[in-house]
């Protein structure tokens, strides 16, 4: 008897209330972490159940553009660590006057504390040369492994492990200690690690860098400008 798609559906109710904090709680103390990671190995059950997360994404016409390179190895964090320097150097020449001073003072990577770190890639090949939602916007393979990455963030969050994103860098530099080809994209270089403590608010806004903004500002109604009535 063939199976139609419809007898596949499964009961989808709404998550228990304690469920549901457990969401909320995940993605409200979700923090960038650059410098509270504690020295030991996550182990290898932990970073399988993370990568987990992150495959689970969704992904523009199920491309699953992602791979995921898992970097333990010290010499190639240390040569990521001098890609990141180089890079932060050229960064700060960018901001000018007390901008400079205050970007100096700011810590924007964890490479060599964290005990691993994870390259995120996209492969915009993945699923041949028309990929359904892609067809007009190229860059929905790169967003979708954003998501991909966002779950796994959110699922180190539940484990207690720390997640650092570190971008500050030239792509070339990293695809060249880690030996990736010429038409994969970085997505994001991840430092991760068990931590047991965690800034309450972004990192950047304790630090007086910037504030988030008032939800309230960035909602329109119906049409870009129109703030909500009442
Ligand atoms: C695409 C992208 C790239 C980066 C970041 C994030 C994202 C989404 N963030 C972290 C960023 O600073 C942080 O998310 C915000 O400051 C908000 O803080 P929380 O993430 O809420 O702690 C980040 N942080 C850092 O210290 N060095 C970096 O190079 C980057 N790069």
């Amino acid at each position: 008897m063939q199976v139609e798609p419809q007898d596949r559906l499964v009961k989808a109710d709404a998550f228990s209330s304690d469920e549901r904090a457990a969401v909320y709680r995940a993605i409200e103390t979700r923090r960038d972490v650059r410098d509270q990671f504690l020295p030991q190995p996550l182990p290898d059950d932990v970073i399988a159940r993370l990568l987990a997360a992150a495959h689970s994404a969704p992904s523009v016409g199920f491309m699953q553009p992602w791979n995921f390179i898992v970097v333990r190895d010290e010499d190639r964090r240390a040569r990521v660590f001098d890609a990141f320097q180089r890079a932060n150097e050229e960064a700060a020449l960018m901001f000018e006057g007390a901008a400079q001073d205050k970007y100096r003072s700011l810590k924007l990577e964890g490479i060599r504390k964290a005990p691993v770190s994870i390259c995120v890639t996209c492969d915009p090949t993945r699923a041949g040369k028309v990929v359904l939602g892609r067809t007009h916007n190229p860059r929905m393979d790169a967003f979708s492994t954003v998501c991909a990455v966002q779950n796994l963030w959110l699922a180190a969050r539940a484990e207690g492990v720390g997640v650092g994103w570190v971008s500050i860098f030239h792509e070339q530099d990293i695809k060249t200690v880690l030996g990736i080809p010429d038409h994969i994209e970085i997505i994001a270089w991840l430092c991760l690690g068990y931590v047991d403590r965690l800034y309450a608010e972004p990192e950047l806004a304790v630090n007086g860098w910037r504030q988030r903004l008032p939800l309230e500002d960035l909602v329109f109604s119906d049409a870009w400008g129109v703030r909500p009535a009442g």
